[in-house]
């Protein structure tokens, strides 16, 4: 298995310059000699192209999806690396970019994975339509749209058809929902573990719950790691920071248990604002979380392949 570092240098989706930049920030942090240094082959992809625009043409396509044409191009090329990725049986490593890529991962994975599981890690909800949102800024949309709700252009990126089952979804660290957002997890078949409800349980009982709830439910989990789901105090470098969220130990925790769990297939990391990070803080946090999850990978597979 070798580890495809996949670059998203995409912005166009939080409507705010700087995520874009994360790509290249994370390969001159030398990213791929701190996988290598694991002691995994590390094969990279390269960046995903984005097509130009520009400010005045962000409403081209509609009127509350800001961007929309460019968002679902380069989730449609984002989603076929992410496939082959995996169904070459090797792992891919997406980096983002605003969360608006979680389109093309999930489309990308769940189309090598059947009935694919997701761990969304989020200050937000990310569950808003067109028509709930009130921004248009389509990275506060991806999981919906990923589990059909939401326009078509986003359901039906890189191929047209619903990609995940509702009940396959458990977020955690929720504590930024909009009105819609809200009134949505109030009915739905997902697993919300807000913020409140992990200062509750503690870290340890959520991830056990997590983990109890996809075996024997899923052949494989995708997980979206959004790095505002970590509070704003130690992870500044986000476009949409978020106070009162996970410590870097929590994050560390919920990630390496999917590791070491062997069902996960995929990570996004995203939303590292390079612009906006101070003295580095937030990326050293996204350095130090990748390289302690994919050290636990290769226990995973032993797990999975003794269970
Ligand atoms: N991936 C993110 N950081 N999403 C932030 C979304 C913020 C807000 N809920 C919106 O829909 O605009
Ligand atoms: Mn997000
Ligand atoms: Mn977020």
């Amino acid at each position: 298995m070798k580890i495809n570092l996949i670059g998203v240098p995409l912005h166009l989706g939080a409507d705010k310059f700087g995520c874009n930049l994360a790509p290249k920030t994370y390969r001159e942090a030398n990213i791929v000699n701190l996988i290598e240094s694991l002691g995994f082959e590390v094969f990279d992809c390269g960046d995903v192209n984005v097509l130009e625009t520009d400010e005045k043409r962000k409403y081209e396509h509609h009127p509350n999806l800001k961007y929309l044409h460019e968002v679902v191009d380069a989730n449609n090329k984002l989603a076929q690396k992410v496939y082959e990725s995996i169904s070459n049986g090797n792992f891919p490593l997406i980096l983002g970019g605003d969360h608006s890529l979680g389109l093309g991962s999930i489309a990308g994975a769940s189309k090598s994975i059947k009935n694919l599981g997701v761990v969304w890690i989020d200050a937000h909800g990310d569950i808003n339509t067109d028509i709930t949102s009130p921004t248009g800024n389509i990275h506060g949309m991806p999981l919906a749209a990923s589990f059909g709700i939401g326009h078509e252009a986003l359901v039906n990126v890189y191929e047209n058809r619903v990609k995940i089952k509702e009940e396959n979804v458990f977020h955690i660290a929720g504590r930024d929902l909009d009105e819609g957002e809200v009134e949505l997890i109030k009915g739905s078949k997902g697993q919300f573990y807000t913020m409140d409800k992990v200062k509750k349980l503690g870290i340890k009982n959520v991830v056990k719950d997590m983990l109890n709830y996809f075996k024997n439910k899923v052949d494989a989990i995708h997980v979206s790691f959004d790095l505002d789901s970590i509070d704003s105090l130690f992870a500044p470098g986000t476009g949409t920071p978020v106070k009162d969220g996970l410590s870097v130990e929590d994050a560390k925790y919920i990630l390496e248990s999917l590791a070491l769990s062997g069902m996960m297939c995929s990570l996004d990391i995203v939303e590292l604002n390079p612009v906006l990070d101070k003295d580095n803080k937030t990326l050293d946090i996204a350095m130090y979380l990748i390289k302690n999850t994919l050290s636990k990978l290769k226990y995973g597979l032993e797990n999975r392949l003794t269970a």
